[in-house]
């Protein structure tokens, strides 16, 4: 049964994380619904990644209260695969989806795994492209194919970690819209790594900012101001609107640097 749409999928209450003996951040308290999108932001090191780890249950807060009701699903960073990529087909990945969410044998899980491959790959539209070799597609497919494994799983929560990087503005823009729409009509709640705001400004609810073991919440026009930032950061940071675009100048990282201030397409 799903999580009904009024009720929280995540509820984080007072949550402090410590690693390696340094707090990531402390007193995070949020509480994520059905087929809200959330965009967290942050420079490198702030703990983004921790955070899903956190939600996955792979890392433990070391204080407050950490919910999470229903399905995950998870969509890492895009790394080197493990297994030789020339070997596996893109079916074969979206595959262990459902070999990591259930153990079975025998032609009725055969069956079963088949249905949902299938169904995975038609809901990111991958079906042309599926039975090649993994290692040969390129990286806007073998990331839609990263999103299908992770709906193999039929998600109520979809953690998804830079699941852009490196990929061309209109690749990137395909998944994010394969994305919107699935908590459109499934209400999957998406929290959504990235270090560019732009392009998922039209779709994100609310901005989970995370800069030195502090944090802000809230709509983008909330959290996406000069004074709200340069808050955040302790120094100055300047947020302009050029059309619809936001554009972040002299925030400490080199993510967001002037050179680089035009986050993305
Ligand atoms: N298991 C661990 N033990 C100790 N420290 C860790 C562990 N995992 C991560 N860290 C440290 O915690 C900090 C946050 O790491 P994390 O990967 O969450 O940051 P991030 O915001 O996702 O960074 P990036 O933007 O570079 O991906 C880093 O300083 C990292 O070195």
């Amino acid at each position: 049964m799903r999580t009904p749409r009024d009720s929280p999928l995540v509820e984080l209450t007072d949550v402090e994380l410590s690693l390696g003996g340094r707090p990531l951040w402390r007193g995070l308290t949020l509480s994520i619904r059905p087929g809200e999108f959330i965009a967290v932001l942050g420079p490198n090191g702030s703990g983004k990644t921790s955070l899903l780890r956190m939600l996955l249950g792979q890392l433990r807060a070391t204080a407050g209260s950490v919910e999470v009701a229903g399905s995950v699903g998870y969509v890492p960073q895009q790394h080197a695969d493990d297994a030789d990529p020339l070997a596996v087909r893109g079916l074969d990945l979206v595959g262990f989806g459902v070999d990591g969410a259930s153990w079975g044998v025998g032609w009725r899980h055969r069956r079963r795994r088949r249905r949902l491959v299938a169904a995975a790959v038609a809901q990111v539209d991958a079906a042309r492209f599926a039975s090649r070799p993994f290692g040969l597609l390129s990286g806007g497919e073998q990331q839609r194919l990263r999103v299908a494994q992770a709906l193999t799983r039929d998600p109520e929560l979809l953690l998804c970690d830079e699941p852009m990087s490196s990929l061309d503005p209109g690749s990137g823009q395909r998944i994010l819209e394969l994305l919107d729409q699935r908590r459109r009509t499934e209400g999957t709640a998406l929290v959504f790594v990235t270090h560019e705001i732009n392009p998922v400004l039209p779709y994100v609810d609310r901005v989970l900012y995370l800069v030195g073991g502090r944090f802000v919440i809230g709509t983008p026009d909330e959290v996406m101001t000069t004074d709200v930032l340069s808050a955040l950061y302790g120094s100055r940071v300047d947020v302009a609107r050029i059309g619809a675009r936001l554009v972040v100048l002299g925030a400490e990282d080199g993510h967001h640097c002037a050179d680089e201030s035009v986050l993305g397409g």
